[in-house]
């Protein structure tokens, strides 16, 4: 258990570094299951609770994966279970993104069923057509899918996806690496998460084409071996700071943030009178007047990013005049309107819209995150609410976001995280705390499951862990 104190009213100053993006490195990561020989070198690679979740999935299936500040290593030459725990999957829907490679490398995957989860039901109907498609025969059980190949290799396909769906693009383009022929992925997701994937899997010998495009071209190979790699910035973490800049007043250069993949984001904060100018490496954003509101609609790539409206919407609530928020993307992601609420945000839904009034002088209050970005958004707004703001359901926050604390008070916020760890005998706690006084890595371990070990090398900033196969 852990909250976010925040004191608002601080003009946010400074440069900020964004991190290797989550989104990217999740399939990424998954990816790596395909090479039979040789290390991939993932470089960039953010420490969040995602990563290490994912991480445990692929040591689960008997790769070796070594994490060393900012880089992977991975060997999965030694793969040999077909069988994502619902432990992991559970707590993350990208575990999914491990039966392409699974199916395509071993020929069979089982893994449970991805729970539906807050911003929507989230179904994963077209990673399944597109497996059937290329030959796979797919099996229901109780809270699990099973897929299995039904010839030598998988066949290449021609796969017209219902919606442009990034993790069925992903899944389907990683188990068409190795499969015989070429597959056609039509309405394609055109992330730039996508052509990241695309380039580490033609690193690795692949032969994709288009990525990028809504047509993607992907011609068979026999084998695949690790790569060296270096994951996109993250753009959702880049347009949060964005946020955070604005709303607060501020002056910030967001350095590593990549324009181009944030185009929507931009033009958006420029139609509301936010000065963005691009830098040699990265965005500044000056907001020295009052912002106006604008509307926004939440579209697939290269539309305005879903993962973005909540942040966009804190934005909203002080800006002047209405504006309408339109969700098209997941049908249930309005959930921190009720938290803005509580920070007196003036806000009504109506089906797939918010209404959003602004020019509201916000109040600090208690509030949880209720979901990853619902999380960023609150601290957004807690940045400029007059008084203290708690935030709870850190957790959610620490899927995405590596040091929000840190970085945010490196800029001049008045921020800080208070950690509550749940221990069983008093000689733990002393024992934690010691640890934690001392940077004691070590003792972390000893005392502590390794995902809260992490969680207090992520705050001190002890970015190494390892995670060694299960059965070794
Ligand atoms: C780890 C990762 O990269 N997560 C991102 C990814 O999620 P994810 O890959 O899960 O999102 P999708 O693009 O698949 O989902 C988009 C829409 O398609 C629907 N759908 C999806 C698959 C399917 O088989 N059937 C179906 O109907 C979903 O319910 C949703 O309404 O893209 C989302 C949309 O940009 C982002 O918000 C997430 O941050
Ligand atoms: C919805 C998100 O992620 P995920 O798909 O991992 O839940 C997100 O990054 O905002």
């Amino acid at each position: 258990m852990s909250k976010i104190i925040v004191r608002g009213g601080q003009r946010l100053s400074g440069t900020v570094r964004v991190n290797g993006a989550k989104n990217s490195v999740l399939p990424i990561l998954a990816a790596s299951l395909l090479a039979q020989e040789g290390e991939s070198v993932l470089i960039d690679v953010p420490l969040l609770d995602d990563v290490i979740t994912l991480h445990q999935v692929l040591a689960s299936l008997g790769a070796t994966i070594t994490f060393d500040t900012d880089t992977a290593r991975i060997d999965a030459s030694t793969i040999h279970a077909v069988e994502a725990p619902y432990e992991f999957v559970r707590k993350m829907r990208a575990s999914f993104l491990v039966m392409g490679p699974l199916l395509a490398r071993l020929g069979r995957a089982r893994i449970s069923l991805p729970g539906g989860c807050a911003i929507g039901t989230r179904p994963i109907d077209q990673h399944l057509k597109g497996f059937e498609a290329m030959g796979a025969e797919i099996t229901l059980g109780h809270g699990f899918i099973e897929a299995s190949k039904t010839s030598e290799r998988l066949k290449g396909a021609k796969i017209y996806l219902d919606v442009a769906s990034v993790g069925a693009t992903q899944n389907i383009m990683m188990a068409a690496t190795l499969a015989e022929g070429t597959t056609m992925i039509e309405n394609a997701a055109k992330e730039p998460e996508i052509v990241d994937l695309a380039n580490y899997l033609n690193a690795m010998g692949a032969k994709v084409r288009g990525a990028g495009t809504g047509m993607i071209r992907i011609e068979g190979v026999e084998a695949m071996k690790g790569a060296v790699h270096n994951v996109i910035p993250d753009r959702v973490e880049a347009g949060t700071y964005m946020v955070a800049a604005a709303i607060t007043g501020g002056d910030v250069y967001i350095e590593n943030a990549i324009a181009d993949h944030l185009a929507p984001v931009i033009s958006k904060l420029q139609e509301m009178g936010v000065a963005i100018e691009e830098g040699e490496n990265g965005v500044r954003v000056v907001a020295d007047r009052r912002l106006k509101a604008v509307d926004v609609k939440t579209l697939p790539h290269p539309g305005f990013p879903t993962d973005m409206q909540s942040q966009m919407m804190a934005l909203l609530m002080v800006s002047e005049g209405s504006s309408v928020v339109t969700e098209t993307v997941f049908e249930n992601r309005f959930m921190h309107v009720e938290e803005f609420k509580k920070l007196r945000g003036q806000i009504k839904v109506e089906g797939r819209s918010a209404i959003v009034s602004g020019g509201t002088d916000l109040k600090g209050a208690n509030v949880c995150a209720t979901d990853l970005r619902a999380g960023a958004a609150l601290i957004c707004a807690a940045l400029r609410a007059d008084g203290i703001s708690e935030i709870t359901g850190t957790h959610h926050i620490d899927r995405g976001y590596v040091n929000i604390t840190q970085k945010l008070a490196a800029l001049g916020a008045d921020i800080r995280r208070e950690e509550l760890v749940p221990v069983e005998t008093e000689e733990m706690a002393a024992a934690v705390n010691a640890a934690i006084e001392l940077n004691l890595e070590e003792t972390l371990h000893t005392v502590q499951e390794a995902e809260t070990a992490a969680a207090f090398s992520r705050d001190k900033e002890l970015a190494r862990m390892k995670i060694q196969p299960t059965w070794a």
